[in-house]
């Protein structure tokens, strides 16, 4: 088999992607099936540190979130990322896979404090690293948490898998007639206002010249593909020449 192209990533995993069919919550199945991913790329030796998103939960207490203070919502949205972090551990240990969660709030009886040194050094003994509770600051997202841990800990890539196969002209979801990019550069992404990933993520990557791939993470083999450097999703870098 083709060797993978990288030899550390990281992975950003919607929330959302982790519910499946349901509205909302972990489906134990889907985690499994990612987790199986997953542990075939860690098998090739690729170094894996995954943040994950937490829109499967948060979005289910958007009810309650409303007219709340923003920052309380946000420590709420950052405490769920934690939930799914813990789901993904056990199923990733299911695997036979060792990993630790490092947490960017402090909850010292559920995970590691996120110390950044000693991230690096869990990957460099073949741990997989799941950073929880996004960036630990209200009014951000684990998609900029995603690219200002990939930065931090010299990934290679930032690979963001989500329930669509890349980034569209406009949302695929409420827009079916949208067609897809194979690849873009930072700047287009933030001129043409491409929802897929936010801004200030778009721009820390942009600054630190680190490149992305959007991804589903409901294809199967897909990140393996990513991994091997075959056409898959949507590539965002610097400036196409
Ligand atoms: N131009 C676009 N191309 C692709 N997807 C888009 C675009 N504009 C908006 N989207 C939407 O962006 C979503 C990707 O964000 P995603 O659901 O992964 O959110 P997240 O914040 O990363 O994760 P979470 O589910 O945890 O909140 C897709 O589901 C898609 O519907
Ligand atoms: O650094 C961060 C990361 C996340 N939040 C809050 O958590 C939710 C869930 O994260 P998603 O990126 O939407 O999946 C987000 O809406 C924020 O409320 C945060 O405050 N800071």
């Amino acid at each position: 088999m083709a060797a993978p192209l990288y030899s550390r990533i990281l992975l950003k995993l919607s929330g959302e992607a982790l519910m499946g069919d349901g509205q909302y919550g972990v489906d134990r199945e889907v985690v499994q099936r990612i987790a199986r991913e997953i542990k075939d790329v860690s098998d090739t030796g690729v170094q894996i540190a995954i943040v994950i998103g937490g829109g499967n939960i948060f979005r289910g207490m958007a009810k309650a979130a409303e007219g709340m203070d923003r920052a309380t919502a946000d420590y709420m949205g950052m405490l769920a990322t934690v939930m799914n972090a813990l789901a993904v551990q056990d199923a990733l240990e299911h695997l036979g896979l060792p990993t630790r969660v490092l947490s960017a709030l402090h909850i010292e009886q559920v995970a590691e404090p996120y110390i950044r040194r000693r991230a690096i050094r869990h990957l460099e003994k073949g741990r997989v690293v799941i950073f929880g509770a996004g960036t630990g600051n209200p009014f951000f997202t684990t998609d900029t948490a995603a690219s200002l841990r990939a930065v931090e800990i010299n990934a290679e890539l930032v690979l963001k898998g989500t329930k669509v196969d890349g980034v569209y002209t406009d949302d695929p979801v409420s827009h079916p007639e949208a067609m897809r990019y194979r690849e873009l550069s930072y700047s287009q992404v933030l001129e043409q206002n491409l929802q897929v990933m936010d801004a200030t993520a778009i721009t820390l990557c942009r600054d630190n010249d680190m490149p992305i791939i959007v991804f589903s993470i409901n294809k199967s083999g897909a990140l393996m593909r990513v991994m091997l450097g075959e056409e898959e999703g949507t590539s965002v870098r610097r400036e196409i020449a």
